[in-house]
């Protein structure tokens, strides 16, 4: 089961970004060199008494007019339906209830999905509980009281919405086979792989960007193996102003990322690789997934010797974050090399998978320190004492060292390519924690 996601819907001004802050805390500030991904706050990762869960806000736009707010909510709830497994819906106590909450209330309700009431701003419980009492007119169950910029009332807002996550969320799938993402920008062809993986057409595909239909989970067989692809293909909403599609696309390529094992990142070869392009590379990146960069439609690209070296160039240059990363060169058009994404995605699981032993590691952490000697500041100069790995999928390493002060970026970088060269972990990004032991309990 992957994390659950909670989406935060309500009208403009009530405090949604207030209470994402409240809940995301420090947590959004993400890896630097991932570019974009999170600058613009769709989504953080909560941890709430153990458990962790995304958070996604699917509102942001500034509207001018009575309309315009109503459409964009309901676009918003939609978003929440299709995506959330328990939505916030965020009301104001100080603007009262208004014309446009009960509709969208009514469209919330009739989803059926888990909604927990929250009337936000409520700075003094004892005085403003009567005007919270107003919001039961909604009919969608009890009005929860809160005020994000104070914060008061959220631990108890969030074990509400603990209460509804199934049981065993954000724990191990049992399924075992492996899960696999198609995301990219609109119009790269995801929808046009998924139809030649699986042999024949499932799915419309068109001409104009944003035109399926939303993500379907599809199950391939390939020599006998099953796979699982979630697609993000099919941006249906039309006529969305470039900012709103843009959300809307980055917070189906997160739900999708979450719960694969292995992204394939979509790239236009007829465009070439773009920002945009890295800002979703940059999700499957930050949260550890195994990543292959399929760069389609090469059969309408010109070509000669030079061509792959260039894009590869390319490719590295743009999305610099991700050197793990493995490049294909397919044409959903004519098939070419499809097949072989299949022996590429059982590659970087096991890579995702792979356990080193302790003995093996510190083998290799010694002979790297012997090689090149570690930092030092003010006299004083980094030990390594031990390295070992306490998690996959990703490949989780933990390195306990004198003073983690001296540990430099530059220097645990060195290892990684140390460990890569022995072991390549090709496709996936590998983490590592940095722990202080004194010397005496070493
Ligand atoms: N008194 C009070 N003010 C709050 C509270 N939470 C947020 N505000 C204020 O309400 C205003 C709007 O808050 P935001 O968090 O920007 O609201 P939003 O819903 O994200 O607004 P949009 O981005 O327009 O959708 C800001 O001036 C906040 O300081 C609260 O609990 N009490
Ligand atoms: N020449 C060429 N065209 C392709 C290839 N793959 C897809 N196309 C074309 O690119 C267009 C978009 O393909 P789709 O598969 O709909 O792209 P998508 O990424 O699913 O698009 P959205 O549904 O908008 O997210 C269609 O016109 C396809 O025929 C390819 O390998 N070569």
């Amino acid at each position: 089961m992957s994390k659950p996601v909670v989406a935060i819907v309500g009208r403009p001004n009530v405090g949604k970004s207030t209470l994402f802050n409240a809940l995301a805390g420090e947590k959004i500030a993400i890896v630097k060199d991932t570019p974009g991904v999170t600058r613009d706050r769709i989504y953080a990762e909560v941890n709430w008494l153990d458990k962790e869960f995304t958070l996604i806000d699917t509102g942001g736009i500034e509207p001018d007019s009575r309309d315009v707010i109503l459409s964009q909510m309901r676009e918003q709830a939609q978003i929440a339906i299709d995506t959330a497994d328990v939505i916030l819906f965020m009301t104001d106590v100080k603007q009262g209830l208004v014309d446009s909450d009960s509709k969208v209330a009514d469209m919330l309700r009739r989803s059926h999905k888990p909604v927990i009431l929250v009337v936000n701003k409520v700075d003094n419980f004892n005085k403003m509980m009567p005007d919270v009492y107003e919001f039961y007119n909604l009919g969608i169950g009890d009005p929860v009281p809160i005020s994000a910029s104070e914060r008061i009332g959220i631990g108890d807002m969030l074990d509400k919405v603990l209460a509804y996550f199934p049981e065993g969320a954000g724990q191990e799938e049992e399924d075992d086979r492996p899960r696999v993402a198609i995301v990219g920008k609109p119009n790269v062809g995801k929808s046009s792989i998924i139809n030649r993986l699986i042999g024949k057409d499932r799915v419309i595909v068109s001409d104009i960007a944003g035109t399926t239909r939303d993500a379907i989970d599809t199950e391939v067989v390939h020599n006998g193996k099953e796979y699982v692809f979630i697609d993000t293909a099919g941006l249906r909403r039309k006529n969305k102003i470039k900012e709103e599609l843009e959300r809307y696309s980055i917070i189906r390529t997160v739900t999708a990322v979450e719960r694969a094992d292995v992204v394939l990142v979509v790239i236009d070869a007829a465009e070439g690789v773009t920002e945009q392009d890295a800002k979703i590379a940059g999700i499957a990146h930050e949260r550890g997934k195994g990543v292959i960069i399929v760069v389609n439609k090469w059969d309408a690209i010109e070509k000669n010797d030079k061509t792959t070296r260039e894009y590869e160039h390319q490719i590295r240059m743009v999305l610099s974050f991700l050197p793990y990363a493995e490049i294909m060169y397919v044409s959903a058009l004519t098939g070419q090399r499809l097949p072989k994404l299949f022996d590429m995605i059982d590659t970087v699981i096991e890579n995702q998978t792979l356990r080193v032993a302790t003995g093996v590691l510190n083998e290799i952490m010694t002979e790297a320190v012997a090689m090149q000697q570690p930092p030092s500041d003010k006299g004083k100069r980094l030990k390594l004492y031990y390295i070992t790995q306490v998690a996959v999928k990703p490949p989780t390493f933990v390195i306990f060292v004198n003073d983690k002060e001296l540990m430099h970026f530059s220097y645990t970088r060195y290892l990684e390519n140390k460990i890569r060269e022995a072991f390549g972990f090709r496709g996936t990004s590998l983490k590592f924690f940095i722990r202080e032991r004194k010397e005496k309990d070493k």
